[in-house]
């Protein structure tokens, strides 16, 4: 197996160095435009490799793609992150080219690759990401979901004074700090409503945390986050790899399920080493399934806004 990962700033090398100590792959290369970055960053992790006990082959490369040849993976981080103020959509007229142009070089080199976006706003640069390649809608994948999710689990196990292991909780929609739909009336604890143990202002607590989640780590560190986004994309980049089919929300053209067509968002889909491989269908009650709506319209005139930049 061979991943890359673009984009070696604060995201791309902390999922490289999540990937590099889960043995992923075979080899593992990290590209930037950063002269020396990616050289230096791939050589300070393969010393600590040697700390760590694994063996992956990670290679450096500043704007060589012919070093991603084959890559069975890619995950694209290159772009500009939100400081602190700012929303991810405002990140679009700087991002679109930058996703477009890394996606059509990437597959020069590795048609046959997955691609996993994270580059934010994220929905949209994967929905870009589709159209610009054409390839099978199974093999671009956005992350967004799975972070959403974890940052869901962490503010209900800390409200409930409980491990976040025992929790099963799920954000979908759009990943923007007003279009996330933090699932709160199916998340479980244990098989049990957390409805049982948190009571409805909490709750709604909870899911405002985490609805601004993003937002509040990059008000306290100047910068968005990373070592949480770094983490759910190697955890999505296992599942690919390791076939898992293990169900992680995530960024996925629609068509008609949810109720909406020709637009990626946020959904539960099962991932394997085909992408994500089919859509869980939640049984939305009527007020999730309006809130899904909306987000999908916000997320729908972000779309709109490319061809404006384009
Ligand atoms: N989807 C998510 O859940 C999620 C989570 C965190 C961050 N993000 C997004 O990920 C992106 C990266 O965030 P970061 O904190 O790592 O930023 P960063 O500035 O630390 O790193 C971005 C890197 O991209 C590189 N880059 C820019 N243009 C490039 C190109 N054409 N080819 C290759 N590399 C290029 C830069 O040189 C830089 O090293 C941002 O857009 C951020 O908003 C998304
Ligand atoms: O908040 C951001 O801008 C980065 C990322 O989308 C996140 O959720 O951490």
């Amino acid at each position: 197996m061979k991943v890359t990962v673009v984009g070696a700033g604060a995201v791309g090398a902390t999922a490289a160095d999540n990937i590099a100590r889960k043995e992923l792959c075979e080899e593992l290369v990290l590209l930037d435009i950063k002269d020396g970055i990616t050289e230096g960053k791939a050589m300070d992790f393969a010393q600590s490799q040697t700390l760590l006990g694994s063996d992956t082959k990670i290679i450096g490369s500043t704007n060589d793609y012919s070093k991603t040849k084959g890559s069975n993976v890619v995950v694209i981080t290159s772009g500009v992150p939100r400081k602190p103020g700012m929303s991810r959509e405002e990140l679009i007229g700087i991002n679109a080219d930058i996703v477009e142009g890394v996606a059509l070089k990437i597959l020069e080199e590795s048609p046959e690759a997955i691609l996993v976006i994270i580059s934010n706003p994220m929905d949209t640069m994967t929905y870009l990401a589709l159209k610009a390649t054409k390839l099978p809608k199974n093999r671009i994948i956005g992350m967004g979901g799975i972070l959403d999710s974890a940052r869901f689990k962490y503010f209900l196990s800390t409200a409930m004074n409980v491990s976040a292991q025992d929790l099963q909780a799920v954000v979908i929609g759009g990943h923007g700090d007003t279009t996330m739909i933090p699932l709160t009336r199916l998340a479980t604890y244990n098989s049990t409503p957390v409805s049982n143990y948190l009571d409805e202002e909490t709750l709604n607590k909870v899911a405002a945390d985490t609805m601004v989640g993003g937002a509040t780590l990059t008000k306290l560190l100047g910068t968005s986050a990373w070592y949480a986004p770094g983490a759910a994309a190697a955890t999505l980049v296992e599942a690919i790899v390791r076939d898992e089919k293990k169900l992680i929300p995530c960024s996925v053209l629609l068509d008609g399920e949810y109720g909406q067509k020709d637009i990626c968002i946020g959904v539960p889909v099962v991932i394997g080493k085909t992408g994500w491989e089919k859509i869980i269908d939640f049984k939305l009650n009527e007020d999730e399934q309006a809130k899904f709506n909306k987000s999908a319209d916000a997320v729908r005139n972000m779309n709109a806004a490319l061809n404006k930049i384009g």
